[in-house]
């Protein structure tokens, strides 16, 4: 069964030096529209569900170029709306074996950051819609991005619309402002049946140094507490990633039910192409998982496919097809001709 999704949040443009190069090191960029929430908006649309992207871009060539983009990959742009003065810009520079990928934001006064919350129409962006995604890219923004993603949670919620919210945290954007974290999620994930986050995400929404135990039974413990504590709760989706090198990660995923979990194998993920990304295509993978009628196990499956498969391609979305799910499951690497 494919669903209405409607994804929330910022559209930006990502910058990286070609390669492995530094920044400026070279006088070219690669260029590829980005944004947490618009990546798994453009991977759930490859993969045939009617999903929607609801954000504010500028009226000139860059805002116009996101838009189409998206478009092209099947997402339906009606809410996408123009005006303000500027697109949200960041810079990656890629790592490689014991070097790390460094991101420099960009996106201060962006279009988006700039709406005010009396801007978005959620009568009209959540009609017909059965899921709202949004993450904790939107509240670390500003005071005001951060009302407005709270007012996106509890519209869907008085709508009866189920809510998914990935933790997302970018250190840097809370940096920026004297917002308290905690106070502003915890308001957002309230209203969510669906929380992609791990221990770290779900210490940081409960006000803990983190959770007692190692490995699976510190997650366990986290995720029974953040059951404990948002009532309307249901299934906690999360990675573990371990970097051996940058090029080189191992990957698990998991997911929390108020019944149990499920764990997958974990996956050598050697000669990385781009990190940047995975966890939005585990997201999708995840989401097109349950809406198909999976179970937890097959749901962490899909997923860690897709955020697997997402490190081979340059760029920030996944645009993988079912096809792609089922060759990786099937395990066979060989040129497939
Ligand atoms: N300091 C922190 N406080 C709270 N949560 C954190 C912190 N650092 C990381 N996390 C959480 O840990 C999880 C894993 O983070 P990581 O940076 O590995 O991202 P990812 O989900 O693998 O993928 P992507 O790079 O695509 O975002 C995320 O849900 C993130 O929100
Ligand atoms: O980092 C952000 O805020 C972005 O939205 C840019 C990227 O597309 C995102 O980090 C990928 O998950």
């Amino acid at each position: 069964m494919m669903g209405r999704f409607l994804a929330f949040g910022e559209i930006m443009l990502r910058l990286s030096p070609p390669g492995r190069e530094l920044l400026m090191q070279t006088p070219r960029f690669d260029v590829w529209v980005a944004g947490a929430e618009a990546n798994v908006a453009t991977q759930l649309a490859r993969l045939g569900h009617d999903v929607g992207m609801a954000s504010r871009v500028p009226d000139n060539d860059l805002g116009r170029a996101a838009i189409d983009t998206l478009r092209g990959h099947g997402v339906d742009v009606r809410h996408i709306q123009t005006g303000g003065e500027r697109m949200g810009l960041y810079f990656v520079t890629s790592g490689a074996g014991l070097r790390a990928t460094e991101v420099v934001y960009d996106r201060a006064w962006s279009s988006f950051a700039e709406a005010p919350t009396a801007a978005w129409d959620w009568d009209a962006m959540l009609a017909g819609v059965d899921r709202l995604h949004l993450s904790g890219i939107t509240p670390a923004l500003g005071p005001v991005p951060a009302e407005t993603a709270i007012a996106a949670a509890e519209a869907a919620s008085a709508r009866g619309i189920a809510l998914s919210f990935d933790g997302n945290w970018r250190g840097k954007l809370w940096a920026r402002w004297d917002g308290d974290p905690r106070a502003i999620l915890r308001r957002i994930v309230a209203h969510a049946d669906l929380m992609f986050g791990n221990h770290r995400d779900i210490a940081l929404l409960l006000g803990r140094d983190d959770f007692a135990g190692a490995g699976e039974d510190r997650r366990r413990a986290a995720a029974e507490a953040a059951f404990d504590a948002f009532p309307r709760l249901r299934t906690i989706a999360s990675t573990a990633r371990h970097v051996d090198q940058v090029d080189s990660n191992r990957l698990s995923a998991r997911i929390d039910t108020r019944d149990g979990h499920a764990q997958t194998d974990e996956v050598l993920i050697a000669g990385i192409v781009d990190r940047i990304g995975g966890g939005d295509a585990f997201a999708a993978g995840v989401l097109h998982g349950l809406r198909s009628g999976q179970d937890s196990l097959g749901a962490a499956r899909i997923g860690l496919a897709l955020a697997a498969l997402k490190h081979s391609l340059p760029g920030d979305a996944a645009l993988f097809r079912q096809a792609d799910i089922d060759a990786f499951v099937a395990g066979g690497l060989d040129v497939r001709r």
